[in-house]
């Protein structure tokens, strides 16, 4: 059967999603209910067999049927589609069981067992196991934060903890790519006759613990170039850890800790190249706009910011796990808060598109950091109908020129661990059908306090605005 063939909504052929999705509705999303999937030889088409994965599947049935026999040696095998959806539900940590309704002869001699007539199938389930991808000591160290609402940062607020630098310092991706792209721009900007010469100054905004500062001297050294380096945080106690690394590798002379915040800072020489991380999960969310601003006032005019731009994505879910969790605590503060989740038994129903896009420097001073967009996700013909819980949040960074980084998950860099993905919820999930237009409204506001998003939905039905003025979720300014 072809793709085009399969019409979920005919009489001819019921669609099982949504025999599931009325029962869950009519228990009011009951958090004990699970689904056991009857896996046929027939499989739907792929972006209708892909809601499964956000439902809370325990089990798939494969009757013996659906096994095929090879011409010669009677050797049984699974259809290609069928290899790939038992390894995705593996994946989810689905049982896998095999039906005895009708062991064919043929495959009871393959398995040269008439005692144990199910070895056989068994064994080629069981290869598909062994054939996954290794779990990386990352994925191992992140199983029990699966699918679990953790609140995001607010960045004047929660970097008190040395546990929150702890996480993000492990991150060795992240600063490698920072190392390049500190290095393109230092090559840039100082030609070889003139490198023994030029000091470049250059200020780690919100430095932390000192890794940036790390990687801009590494940068200098691999590249030649004479660094003044500047060390700006705010946090006394992380100020007191900088001092020290600066010390221990004695880096004073190139290196002067700034214990202020950006805002009140009065830089005694004008930056060249800026180096800061206040990206978030959604590339926006922690301040990185307002804090770069503010140091844009001690930067050349041709100067360089790393990042130099960043972008935020959206992508509609089905993440019903995500739904009874904020729904189980009763209260409009959880359903209507962005939280960073670690993704994993949830349905993505669209590719993600571009939210909002900062760039630094900025041409003018007057540009605002509001932001509005409307955005229109179109559910594929052959999904069917699903239902949307919220939307996934990612970014993507240009650091320098060609080097980038980024969550997004069509472009997403390999091992950057820093950042999990953010979700922003729905109150009342929203039933799509196959083909119809999600249209979604997002908005960055900004007042003398804060920043906050708002964001509702308005087709195929409307949604009320989530988040009204801040009031469940904001970043402080
Ligand atoms: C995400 S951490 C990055 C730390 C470090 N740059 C790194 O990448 O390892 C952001 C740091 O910026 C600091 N910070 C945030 N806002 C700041 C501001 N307005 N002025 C100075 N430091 C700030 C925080 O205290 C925190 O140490």
């Amino acid at each position: 059967m072809s793709n085009d063939d399969y019409r979920p909504l005919s009489n001819a052929l019921v669609d099982s999603w949504e025999t599931w999705n009325s029962f869950r509705m009519l228990c009011d999303h009951h958090s004990q209910l699970v689904v056991a999937l009857d896996i046929k030889r027939v499989l739907p088409p792929e972006n209708s067999l892909k809601r499964w994965f956000g439902e809370p599947v325990t089990a798939a049935i494969l009757d013996t049927e659906i096994f095929l026999t090879k011409a010669r040696g009677n050797t049984l095998y699974l259809p290609k589609r069928h290899q790939k959806l038992i390894a995705d539900l593996f994946h989810l940590d689905t049982r896998i069981v095999i039906s005895e309704i009708k062991v064919p002869t043929s495959a009871q001699s393959a398995a040269g067992s008439k005692s144990q007539p199910l070895l056989a199938y068994w064994s080629q389930v069981s290869n598909i196991y062994k054939q996954r991808d290794p779990v990386s000591e990352q994925e191992r160290s992140e199983f029990y934060t699966r699918d679990i609402l953790q609140p995001s940062l607010r960045p004047s607020r929660n970097y008190s903890h040395a546990i929150s630098y702890d996480d993000h310092e492990k991150d060795l991706v992240k600063y490698l790519h920072y190392e390049i792209a500190i290095s393109r721009a230092l090559l840039e900007r100082v030609p070889d006759e003139r490198a023994s010469v030029i000091a470049t100054v250059l200020v780690v905004v919100g430095a932390g613990r000192g890794r940036l500062v790390h990687a801009s001297l590494k940068a200098a050294e691999r590249t030649g170039r004479k660094l003044r380096v500047y060390a700006v945080e705010k946090n006394p106690q992380t100020v007191i850890a900088l001092d020290e690394l600066i010390r221990a590798n004695n880096w004073d002379n190139t290196v002067s800790v700034v214990s202020s915040d950006v805002r009140d800072w009065s830089a005694p020489e004008r930056a060249d190249i800026l180096v800061s991380d206040f990206l978030g999960s959604f590339g926006d969310n922690e301040l990185s706009p307002e804090s770069l601003d503010a140091a844009q006032r001690f930067l050349e005019k041709d100067g360089i910011s790393i990042p130099s731009s960043y972008t935020s994505f959206l992508q509609p879910l089905t993440a019903p796990k995500l739904y009874q969790e904020a729904k189980a605590r009763k209260d409009i503060l959880h359903s209507e808060s962005a939280c960073l989740v670690n993704l994993h038994n949830v349905a993505r129903l669209t590719p993600s598109q571009q939210v909002f896009t900062f760039s630094h420097p900025k041409c003018s001073d007057n540009q605002s950091n509001q932001r509005y967009q409307k955005l229109e996700f179109r559910i594929p013909t052959d999904t069917g109908s699903a239902m949307v819980h919220g939307f996934a949040g990612y970014f993507n960074a240009t650091l320098y020129k060609s080097v980038l980084f980024g969550t997004e998950p069509s472009t997403m860099t390999p091992n950057l661990n820093t950042w999990l993905p953010m979700f922003f919820p729905l109150r009342t999930p929203i039933c799509v059908h196959r083909g119809s237009i999600l249209e979604v409204h997002f908005w960055r506001c900004v007042d003398s306090r804060k920043v906050w998003y708002e964001w509702c939905v308005t087709s195929p039905s409307s949604s009320p605005i989530h988040n009204c003025n801040g009031r469940s979720c904001w970043m402080d300014l």
